[in-house]
């Protein structure tokens, strides 16, 4: 049966951890996954690795989840143009960055392992490799959404990483839609990390003129800003599929942002007002409720006939919106606290997502809103 974390126990389990990290060796990195965020961090990590020699290895295994595309093997594909031709086209990859299609293979020998998959897969993943990877190695998780693991509380992927393969686990989360990081475009990140030195380790690896990191102690905050703005995201895709207009979807942001911050108050509280406005947090909401693909399917869903996964296959050619099941598995998780009616566009957007509800029937969950009281 999976461990549940709760808050108490959980602060516990970040204290105390010491790596390899902090030695004089060249450090190894590898990237676990290669979708269309795991390639563009992939062009950051290569770079940043060959522009520090001494503090990494200037090989970096990339975990491939192989498929063919075009008749070909997606990982030979990688390996031999430098391109991720399905999921980042027309970006080249740094050549010291090398597509592995085995799990352990990639991490076996790594010091810092970037998680960089869509979260329903962390379980199965994360599975696959207990066990295999270095006992000292700092884990680092780039992945926006909640654990899918049966649980009783609430479980964060970066605690469920944690648990399962028992080494220390950051997190990076941040305004950053992947082909505009793909494209040097000026952009921020923040890193969520209690462990000061491990933390300057992990800013060296991602820091870029382009690519500007912060780092911050709230660790859970950080984490659930990333995976809550999704959910907003849907509903700003739906206000825009309704035309609703810049008015609406601003009050969709700012209602979707109080509905965080309670939330993180609630399952973890203690965290910093200011973590809220690091890039992880408005930053990030702000973006992903103009550009993101969440916003793009919901929009999408509105206009179309179909189902939310026949519209998500059409557009997103493999690539997945994480929000439609993130808002599930946080309205299970209010259920359980009966605390759903604190968080009417969490619920709403679920509800929808389910068919339950029209999306026109989103702003009448909206009128009535604790924030209005
Ligand atoms: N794409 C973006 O702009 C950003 C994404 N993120 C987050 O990063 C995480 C990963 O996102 P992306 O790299 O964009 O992935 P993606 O949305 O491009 O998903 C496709 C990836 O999933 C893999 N995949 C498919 N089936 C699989 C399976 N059964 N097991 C393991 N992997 C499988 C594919 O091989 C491919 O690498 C998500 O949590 C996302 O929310 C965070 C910031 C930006
Ligand atoms: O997390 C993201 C930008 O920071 C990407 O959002 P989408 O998954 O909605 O594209």
């Amino acid at each position: 049966m999976a461990i549940c974390v709760n808050n108490r126990n959980y602060k516990k389990y970040y204290s105390g951890f010491n790596s390899t990290i902090l030695n004089m060796a060249p450090k190894k990195v590898a990237i676990v996954g290669s979708g269309n965020w795991g390639s563009a961090i992939a062009r950051i990590v290569g770079s940043t690795a060959k522009e520090n020699p001494d503090t990494f290895d200037q090989t970096i295994n990339m975990w491939v989840f192989e498929e063919m595309v075009d008749g070909k093997k997606l990982s030979e594909v990688i390996n031999t143009t430098h391109e991720n031709i399905k999921y980042l086209p027309g970006k080249k990859l740094p050549e010291n960055v090398v597509a592995v299609t085995d799990v352990a293979e990639t991490c076996k020998d790594a010091d810092i392992l970037i998680f960089v998959i869509p979260h329903q897969f962390v379980t199965k993943v994360s599975n696959d490799l207990k066990g295999k990877v270095k006992k000292d190695a700092v884990a680092i998780s780039l992945i926006k959404g909640l654990s899918t693991a049966k649980c009783d509380g609430i479980k964060l992927v970066s605690s469920e990483i944690k648990e399962i393969l028992e080494i220390e686990v950051a997190v990076l989360m941040g305004a950053n839609l992947a082909p505009e990081v793909a494209n040097d475009n000026y952009c921020e990140a923040t890193i969520g990390i209690r462990n000061q030195k491990h933390g300057e380790v992990l800013k060296t690896l991602f820091h870029t003129d382009n690519f500007r990191i912060n780092v911050v102690q709230d660790i859970e905050a950080v984490e659930l800003c990333g995976a809550l703005k999704n959910i907003v995201a849907c509903a700003a895709g739906f206000s825009d599929g309704l035309g609703y207009g810049d008015n609406t979807k601003a009050a969709i942001i700012r209602l979707g942002m109080m509905e965080i911050i309670r939330f993180v108050n609630q399952y973890y509280p203690g965290a910093h007002l200011s973590t809220f406005f690091e890039s992880c947090g408005l930053a990030d909401l702000v973006t992903t409720c103009y550009g993101g693909r969440n916003r793009r399917v919901c929009e999408a869903y509105v206009k179309s006939n179909k189902s939310l996964a026949e519209v998500e296959k059409e557009l997103l050619n493999g690539q997945s919106a994480q929000g439609p099941l993130t808002a599930e598995e946080v309205v299970e998780l209010l259920k359980k606290s009966d605390s759903g009616s604190s968080y009417p566009l969490f619920v709403a957007v679920d509800r929808i997502c389910k068919g339950e509800l029209q999306p026109k029937d989103l702003i009448d969950c909206l009128r009535n809103h604790p924030e209005h009281e």
